[in-house]
């Protein structure tokens, strides 16, 4: 069992994904926390993050190591804890360009489908380009949506008035740009994904509508 949930930023992926594998038993991947703990071991090795060629020359050194466990997400860089750093904005503002950059694609793709071959019962990977590029063949495609100024409400709450809802979505929508602007594998809903709005659903009501799907797909193989 093979759960793909992409979407923009805010949608609620991390929180849909942890909550449906928690249900159904199975592992899980954020794939975003690696582009992310890629990009901070760029910026912390003085790596100019604009300079496409600099970041693929660099992107075979930091070894990036994934929980799957829904219960307790965990990422190292190097054999290092990154959950924390990987959240700040200056990571998140310099993400989308070293995530752009084919070779860092090539070998975080090689990692997330190592992951998904091994995990026991089955996973759910959340990202950008699951159901298009990574696992096109996952049982079930998961595509959430949510408008701008819902994601920016969200995001801006977790960032406990750190920046500004205004400035969170600015950030937001210029990040869903170049994520779905970029040439290799960009954000994109595959043909055979069902999408979901998010904006006007709880959290309860889009994993019920998850594992509702799932449980079709189980019952018809
Ligand atoms: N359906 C929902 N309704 C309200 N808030 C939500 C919903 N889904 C997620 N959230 C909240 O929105 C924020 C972003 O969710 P998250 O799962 O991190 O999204 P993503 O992984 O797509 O960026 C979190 O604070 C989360 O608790
Ligand atoms: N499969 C993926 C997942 C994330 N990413 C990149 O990683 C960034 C951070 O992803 P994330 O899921 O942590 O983003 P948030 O939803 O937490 O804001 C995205 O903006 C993309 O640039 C990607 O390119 N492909």
């Amino acid at each position: 069992m093979i759960v793909a949930i992409d979407g923009p930023s805010g949608t609620g992926k991390s929180s849909t994904s942890r909550a449906v594998a928690s249900r159904l038993g199975l592992s899980y991947l954020d794939t975003g926390a690696q582009y992310r703990a890629i990009t901070w071991w760029m910026l912390a090795n003085g790596v100019d993050v604009d300079d496409a060629a600099a970041v693929a020359d660099q992107a075979g050194k930091p070894a990036i190591v994934s929980g799957t466990d829904p219960a307790a997400p965990a990422i190292t860089v190097d054999g290092v804890d990154a959950s924390g750093p990987i959240r700040t904005q200056e990571v998140t503002a310099a993400v989308s360009a070293v995530s752009a950059v084919p070779e860092v694609r090539t070998r975080m793709v090689e990692i997330q489908r190592a992951c998904a071959a091994a995990a026991p019962a089955g996973i759910v990977v959340e990202g950008r380009d699951i159901g298009t590029t990574v696992l096109p063949d996952a049982t079930v495609k998961i595509y959430l949506t949510a408008s701008a100024e819902v994601r920016a409400a969200r995001r801006s709450g977790e960032l406990k008035g750190a920046q500004s809802v205004a400035d969170t979505q600015a950030a937001l929508v210029r990040r869903d740009a170049a994520d779905s602007g970029r040439k290799t594998s960009p954000l994109a809903k595959a043909d055979d994904a069902v999408e979901v709005d998010t904006s006007e659903l709880t959290l309860d009501q889009v994993v019920e509508q998850v594992v509702a799907l799932v449980g079709e797909k189980r019952a018809a193989r």
